[in-house]
């Protein structure tokens, strides 16, 4: 007589369901969790397994807030756009938004946390401890960035040239919760040191500092996008909400088409331009 096969097992520690109850990370979500656990710690909880402590949600929560919206960004105006061509398809808006969180805007979030975490990474000896040792590592880390012909992710804005609003307060809760650690202590380095190199100063921007915030606070660095777009989700509901009381988007795509200029067309030739897109 053969041997019945092995049940096959998937481990999971997140929901669970039977006929009457829902479990989640363990607790029963009906009367745990709902109405007790607030969204933005479950998210945290969600992806560490852990309850963070009320320090922890204070600040994962203020990179979430930092996050949600910043106007007609391309995110915004992509999901308007979207949903003007569109408006059988709330999902498609929104994921058509957020598929532009990428290396130059909101995405930044996750390359800043990988970039300063190999940064920290890479030493051999301890940690700086003090801000002369942290400048020094600093200018060291954007020479060479310099030197390979990379941008530095997380410096610079096309708005806030003189300052984003969102840093100083990102690092101030941090320091308030206990949670300013190695990756916002280099990062706030490179702001100190960047324009000895760069020979112009430029903003640490928003995006930056919520990916050194939760590269401090250990959540996973192959997830940091995620965080970014979960909070750009809700300002994407918000432009949504807006767009359907008082649109925009036609006014957006008109403008563009009647304002298009008809120029003669340009025979493709691959040039320096094109082999720096390439690298990008
Ligand atoms: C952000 C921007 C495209 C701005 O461009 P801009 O062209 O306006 O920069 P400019 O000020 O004109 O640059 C003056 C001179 O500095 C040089 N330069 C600039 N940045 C430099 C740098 N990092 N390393 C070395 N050199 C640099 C540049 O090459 C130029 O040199 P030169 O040509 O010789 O004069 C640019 O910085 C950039 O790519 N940064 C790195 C990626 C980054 O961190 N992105 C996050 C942006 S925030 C965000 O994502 C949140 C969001 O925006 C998103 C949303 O909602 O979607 C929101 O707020 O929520």
């Amino acid at each position: 007589m053969t041997e019945p096969a092995p049940r096959p097992g998937y481990p999971t520690a997140l929901g669970a369901s039977d006929l009457k109850t829902i479990t989640l990370l363990g607790h029963d979500l009906a009367e745990d969790i709902m109405g007790s656990v607030g969204f933005g710690e479950l998210a945290f909880w969600l992806a560490t397994q852990r309850r963070p402590t009320a320090g922890e949600t204070r600040v994962f929560e203020a990179v979430l807030a930092a996050l949600a919206d910043h106007g007609f960004t391309p995110t915004a105006i992509v999901t308007r756009l979207t949903y003007l061509s569109a408006p059988d398809s709330v999902q498609g808006a929104l994921a058509a938004g957020l598929l532009g969180g990428g290396s130059r805007f909101l995405g930044v979030t996750e390359d800043t946390g990988r970039f300063l975490h190999d940064v920290l990474e890479s030493l051999d000896g301890a940690l700086p401890t003090d801000e002369a040792a942290w400048d020094e590592l600093a200018l060291r880390t954007v020479r060479e960035r310099r030197e390979a012909g990379q941008f530095v992710p997380g410096l610079g804005h096309h708005v806030h040239k003189e300052g984003d609003p969102r840093t100083p307060r990102l690092m101030r809760i941090a320091h308030e919760e206990g949670v300013f650690g190695p990756h916002l202590a280099l990062f706030a380095a490179i702001g100190r040191m960047h324009p000895a190199v760069l020979r112009r100063t430029l903003p640490l921007n928003g995006a930056g500092v919520c990916g050194a915030a939760l590269a401090d606070l250990g959540l996973p660095l192959p997830l940091l996008r995620g965080f970014a777009l979960l909070a750009r989700t809700a300002g994407l509901i918000g432009q949504l909400a807006e767009e359907l009381r008082h649109p925009v988007a036609q006014d957006i795509f008109l403008s563009v088409d009647r304002n298009n200029l008809p120029v003669p067309p340009t025979p493709h030739a691959a040039g320096p331009l094109e082999e720096e897109r390439r690298e990008e």
